[in-house]
């Protein structure tokens, strides 16, 4: 049997049970899975096939009725399941179908379907309840929580536990004892002893159904798997088997489904990172990890890495501090072992994996240090210049900075390729998600190795480039600050939170900020205010509550008041602070604002959330769409069940959401105006989540125009002679490719930039290699002086300067600014050679493609830089499309024309011309 069941592999097995019944030589079936694995269940990635209509769906029953049932089932001979490894899904559920079922101790047998949004659909809302009661059946699906073989036993869901190596010999000889009648043949379907009596049976899925709506108020699929299970209770486990099957489908083609589908595929694809893990880099092993700080990050940092074994050196300033911290750690393991989580001796075994220190001595030894001080910009260098004192040259320098920029971090060390961020979210030691922040020099290596650590400590690693914020905080600044756009124009706090807790958030952006607590949320708040001034909101409402002492949760008051229990309470005290906000913003409020809706407000809060996504991904701050998804579900709550932002936000269409923010930027300000990738997104009707695909078209017409002088070379080849040609814009162009392929390399994300550009180096390369073949001796010694000077010297010192004297953002600006200016002066080259079309009458040394592709390629660039409001690619791309228009205009009026006769000896003294080149080769500025 196959891991993954296919439509074709539930086809093979039946087949394999036509044939097993009819061989007289066969008397049971052993059903069982490959290399220790019995099924992860169907394969999740057909659903999308289904969905989208390009798989037909089999006819409703013929898996979970005809195949598992009437076939597997209802067969003439029993059947075993030997399970080790993973039983999932539809692998459970055929296994449940069997007549017994035999398992290791250590294999994971659940029904996690609903965690996809859709329900068990072979019979596993009918057999699991029989098996194992209604209540841990339900209690199994509704929270998709998988047993191990051992409570299996216990439960009834199978019938025996052996070791590895003896499973299928086990399983063999049970079978046979059920042909022998030695052993029960149980149909699983039609067994009752497991049901409680209906009366009770209906108490149960009440209270199943209320706790579902409560905990999944948006969530329709819980609902569908108690139906069904009903269904099969009161009238008979065929008839729940019919309903199984018709929700099952339904569900299929939810947007819940596909939302969870989509987050299922895009956390397991938050490792694959372009240019870094398809490098054949292996992790380096980690044996243990140092922690500088011991503060409520750095303990929970630790705590993470001990619950998952890696020894842990915790350093303080003083013994006071240390103390402290490893209280603090000590304390997290203890709610543990309250919740049940952990035994006691498990828990004494962890806790003497960390070990505190004062100094740095023990340091040399360490793989990884993870600083997790204050932000404070000067300690946090001091601490990095010690770690290359004191540290081995291989440990990985890692922050858990959550503002600042780790180039400044590492400004006083010669570390740079070794320094990363490690990003934790609060509570450390709960949050699933850890961005891993690289910057321009930070080594491949150490990326896989982090990567590494990071899905060791059960975390999802994200890679995200360094930026303020990062991924998570930058793209959701917005969400604060546009609630409080709204609060001072007249939208009721409470009532924003209500909504947004009802998206399904979970909490409103001003419970958040009481939970952050004030001085927190105010000192990363002013970091955007400062590095994204023109698109913050700024706002006293926060500074002016915290000046009264309502600091957020901790103090008992903020946007809320707290009672003994923590709960939080509205407070009509708070509109005395807007008010006092209002006017000092000079706000006044608006009638609109007040009676929005539901809708309204989830759009007003969310979508400049989604403007800033757009940025990030602008930006190549993520690797792609789907990591900005998880980085947003499991960094601030955003509902899997949405998607994720971006996923979200193209299922409402980039159009919609672009056409909502200018609407309010006109009345609000630059707070909502859409950024360039969202405008170009909407004008093209196209998805967020699609940026490369976009860029594609317009690099395909930069390579047509590198290719389309190629006739003119044709030419010159087969005359052996430049004649009229000039190789001043060859030359010139393949400096340009140069820089566009140089600063393509050099920025995050620009990797189609240096592709298309390095293709364009190859051709210029070529084209001049054709001159200094072809050319008469002058213009040959011309072409090799200027070449070098250019595309040699110039490019080498560009290269040079750049390297040695500018850091990161600045050396890529300039580089950029270079390549513009080059741009512009390529495209202003042709104006002498049209002044001679116009003279001579004549388009001979015009090639027609050339033309035509410089007037795409002008134009789709011109037209993208207005999209993005670039005007570095604007103005040179811009000038081009003009001059490309002009040339072939000029091309249309002296096409008939008879050659001028006055141009003919020129040509054929050859390199004597002084004739300019009639067509400014090929530019290409691209952008991603
Ligand atoms: C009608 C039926 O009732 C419907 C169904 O059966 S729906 C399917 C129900 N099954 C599930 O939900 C199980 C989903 N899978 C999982 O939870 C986990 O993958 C697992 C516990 C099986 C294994 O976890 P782990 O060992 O950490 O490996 P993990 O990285 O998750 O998966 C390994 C690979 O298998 C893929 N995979 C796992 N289960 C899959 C499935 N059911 N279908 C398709 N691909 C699957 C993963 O996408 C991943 O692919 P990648 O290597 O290309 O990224």
């Amino acid at each position: 049997m196959f891991y993954i069941f296919s439509l074709s592999v539930l086809t093979s097995l039946k087949e394999s049970y036509d044939k097993a019944l009819q061989r007289d030589d066969v008397k049971a079936i052993v059903v069982t899975g490959a290399k220790g694995k019995f099924s992860g269940g169907f394969d999740i990635t057909a659903f999308g096939g289904i969905q989208g209509g390009k798989v037909e769906e089999p006819k409703p029953g013929y898996i979970s009725i005809d195949i598992v049932t009437d076939t597997l089932e209802g067969a003439r001979k029993p059947s075993v399941a030997a399970i080790d490894g993973l039983a999932l899904g539809g692998g459970l559920e055929v296994a449940m179908a069997c007549h017994a079922r035999i398992s290791t101790p250590t294999a994971q047998l659940g029904l996690p379907e609903l965690q996809l949004g859709i329900i068990p659909g072979f019979g596993g809302t009918q057999r699991l309840p029989r098996l194992v009661g209604l209540s841990k059946a339900l209690e199994m699906m509704l929270m998709s929580k998988p047993v191990k073989g051992q409570e299996a036993h216990a439960l009834g869901l199978v019938d025996a536990i052996v070791p590895s190596d003896e499973l299928v010999k086990v399983a063999r000889r049970w079978a046979l004892d059920m042909v022998e009648c030695r052993k029960p043949w149980i149909a699983s379907l039609y067994k009752t002893d497991k049901l409680e009596p209906l009366g009770d049976a209906r108490e149960i899925l009440k209270f199943a159904r209320a706790q579902a709506r409560k905990q999944a108020p948006n969530l329709e699929h819980p609902q569908a798997c108690i139906d069904a299970i009903e269904e099969g209770i009161i009238s008979g486990p065929r008839a729940g088997l019919v309903r199984e099957v018709e929700n099952f489908q339904k569900l299929l083609h939810s947007d819940t489904c596909k939302s969870l589908v989509h987050i299922f595929f895009s956390q397991r694809g938050t490792t694959k990172v372009p240019g870094v893990t398809d490098l054949g880099l292996m992790p380096r092993k980690i044996k243990n990890v140092a922690i500088i700080g011991g503060g409520l990050m750095g303990s929970g940092i630790a705590t993470a890495l001990i619950l998952s074994n890696y020894p842990v050196i915790l350093k303080e300033v003083n013994e006071k501090f240390l103390e402290a911290g490893l209280g603090r750690v000590k304390a997290n393991l203890q709610s543990r072992v309250k919740k049940g989580k952990m035994t006691q001796e498990r828990f004494e075994k962890t806790l003497s994996l960390i070990k505190g220190t004062l100094g740095y001595e023990s340091f040399r030894d360490v793989d990884m240090v993870i600083e997790a001080v204050i932000e404070k910009v000067s300690l946090k260098q001091q601490i990095f210049a010690d770690l290359e004192k004191y540290c081995s040259p291989q440990c990985i320098l890692a922050s858990n900075t959550s503002t600042i920029d780790l180039n400044l971090i590492g400004e006083k060390t010669c570390s740079h390729d070794r320094i990363i961020g490690a990003h934790f979210f609060s509570p450390a030691h709960v949050m699933p998600l850890l961005e891993v922040v690289r910057t321009q020099k930070t080594s491949p290596q150490v990326i896989v190795d982090l990567l590494d650590v990071g899905k060791k400590i059960k975390k999802t690693p994200v890679v995200v480039g360094n930026c303020t914020g990062f991924a998570v905080n930058r793209v959701f600044f917005p969400y604060t600050q546009a609630a409080i756009l709204l609060a001072e124009h007249g939208t009721d706090v409470y009532q924003i939170d209500q909504v947004i807790t009802k998206f399904g958030m979970p909490m409103g952006p001003f419970r958040l900020v009481d939970l952050v607590g004030f001085g927190v949320a105010i000192a990363t708040g002013t970091q955007f205010v400062e590095n994204f001034p023109e698109r913050s909101y700024k706002s006293m409402l926060v500074p002016l509550m915290q000046e009264d002492k309502r600091a957020g949760e901790a103090t008992r008051k903020g946007f809320y008041v707290y009672d003994s229990k923590r709960k939080a309470n509205p407070d009509p005290e708070i509109k005395k602070y807007i008010e006092q906000a209002r006017s000092i913003s000079g706000v006044k409020v608006d009638s609109k604002m007040s009676k929005l809706s539901s809708k309204d407000i989830v759009e007003m809060i969310f979508f400049p959330v989604v403007n800033e996504a757009c940025r990030v991904l602008a930006e190549g701050i993520v690797v792609k769409a789907a990591d900005l998804d998880i980085a947003s579900v499991m960094g601030m709550g955003f509902p899997p069940y949405r998607g994720g932002i971006t996923f979200w936000a193209d299922s409402l269409g980039s159009k919609y959401i672009c056409s909502r923010l200018e609407e309010w930027s006109k009345t609000y300000g630059d707070f909502f105006k859409p950024c360039a990738y969202l405008a170009e997104r909407a004008a093209k009707g196209a998805s967020l989540s699609a940026p490369v695909e976009q860029a594609k078209s317009r690099n395909i017409i930069s390579v047509l125009v590198f290719l389309s002088p190629i006739d003119a070379f044709w030419r010159i080849v087969k005359h052996r002679s430049t004649e009229e040609f000039e190789s001043l814009p060859y030359i010139c162009t393949l400096l340009n490719s140069l820089l566009w392929t140089y600063y393509g390399i050099t920025k995050p994300g620009g990797l189609l930039v240096a592709t298309v550009n390095g293709f364009g180096v190859v051709v210029e390369t070529i084209y001049i290699i054709i001159f200094l073949t072809f050319a008469a001796n002058k213009m040959r010694v011309r072409t090799a002086i200027v070449a070098g000077v250019l595309d040699i010297g110039f490019f080498a010192a560009v290269v040079l300067v750049t390297q040695l004297m500018l850091e990161d953002e600045l050396r890529i600006d300039v580089i950029g600014l270079i390549s513009a200016g080059l741009n512009i002066v390529m495209y202003a080259s042709p104006l002498s050679a049209m002044k001679t079309v116009v003279t001579t009458k004549s388009v001979e040394y015009m090639p027609f493609f050339l033309s035509f592709f410089l007037f795409l390629n002008g134009g789709v660039w011109a037209f993208y830089a207005v999209l993005v409001r670039d005007p570095f690619l604007g103005i040179p791309n811009g000038a081009g499309f003009i001059l490309g228009i002009a040339q072939l205009v000029l091309y249309a009026i002296y096409r008939n024309s008879k050659q001028s006769k006055s141009i003919l000896p020129v040509i054929e003294e050859g390199s004597n011309s002084k004739h300019e080149p009639l067509l400014s080769p090929p530019t290409v500025s691209t952008s991603q």
